[in-house]
């Protein structure tokens, strides 16, 4: 069977997160073997970044350029050897966050993105991005009640929340055969349930 590689998206505290295992846990169950991994990070390097990226204040452009850079080498060194080797890959988080956070959030030209996005991986793309939808008002709640320190993109505000969602319906509308969008308001059995029909649905017929 085809190598694929899923990716998790959505604002801070919609709950993707808490998805993640449960769908590596069905891909495994059909004796295919998963690499689990997240953006910023899933390397050495990259994990440095993040920590750089979620901490340190910086200019927009510095910001989307890290994000990339740490992309790139996520891609050499994890991404692109597992897919070879016949492996599927879920990452929490990929190219889609850059244009939700980056451009939409903060207000990074579009241009930009594209380019770096071109520069970074110009033929490829997720097979199957799960864009978790939620009011950042509830997401804020959810958020604040698992009494972890906020990083730097979850001490923003509601209205930058806002935009950042309004980026992912936007990014979702654009590759409706790719992009699902999943209600995340709902119970974590219902979203569950929703989430492995997609995953059975697309990629397993
Ligand atoms: N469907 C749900 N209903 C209520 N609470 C939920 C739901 N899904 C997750 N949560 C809770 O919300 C909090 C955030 O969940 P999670 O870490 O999965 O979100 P996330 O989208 O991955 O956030 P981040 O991007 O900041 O890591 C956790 O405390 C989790 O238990
Ligand atoms: C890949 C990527 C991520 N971000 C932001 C989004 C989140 O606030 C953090 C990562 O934290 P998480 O708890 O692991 O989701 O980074 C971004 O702004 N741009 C990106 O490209």
């Amino acid at each position: 069977m085809k190598s694929r590689f899923i990716t998790f998206e959505g604002i801070d505290g919609a709950g993707k997160s808490s998805q993640i295992a449960a769908a590596v846990a069905l891909i495994e169950s059909r004796g295919i073997q998963v690499v689990q991994t997240r953006e910023p990070g899933g390397t050495p390097l990259g994990e440095k970044l993040r920590e750089i990226l979620l901490h340190e204040p910086m200019h927009l452009e510095t910001e989307a350029m890290l994000m990339f850079a740490a992309r790139r080498e996520h891609l050499a060194a994890l991404i692109e050897p597992a897919l070879a080797a016949g492996k599927w890959v879920v990452s929490d988080r990929f190219t889609d966050a850059t244009y939700a956070y980056q451009v939409g959030g903060r207000g990074l030209d579009e241009a930009r993105f594209v380019a770096l996005e071109r520069w970074v991986h110009p033929d490829f793309q997720p097979d199957l991005t799960l864009i978790f939808d939620l009011d950042p008002a509830v997401a804020a709640r959810r958020l604040a009640g698992t009494g972890q320190a906020p990083d730097r993109f979850e001490r923003e505000k509601a209205d930058f929340f806002q935009r950042v969602r309004a980026a992912y319906l936007r990014r979702a509308a654009a590759a409706p055969q790719r992009v699902r969008l999943i209600d995340a308001s709902r119970k974590p059995d219902e979203i569950r349930a929703e989430v492995e029909a997609i995953i059975l649905g697309a990629c397993f017929q």
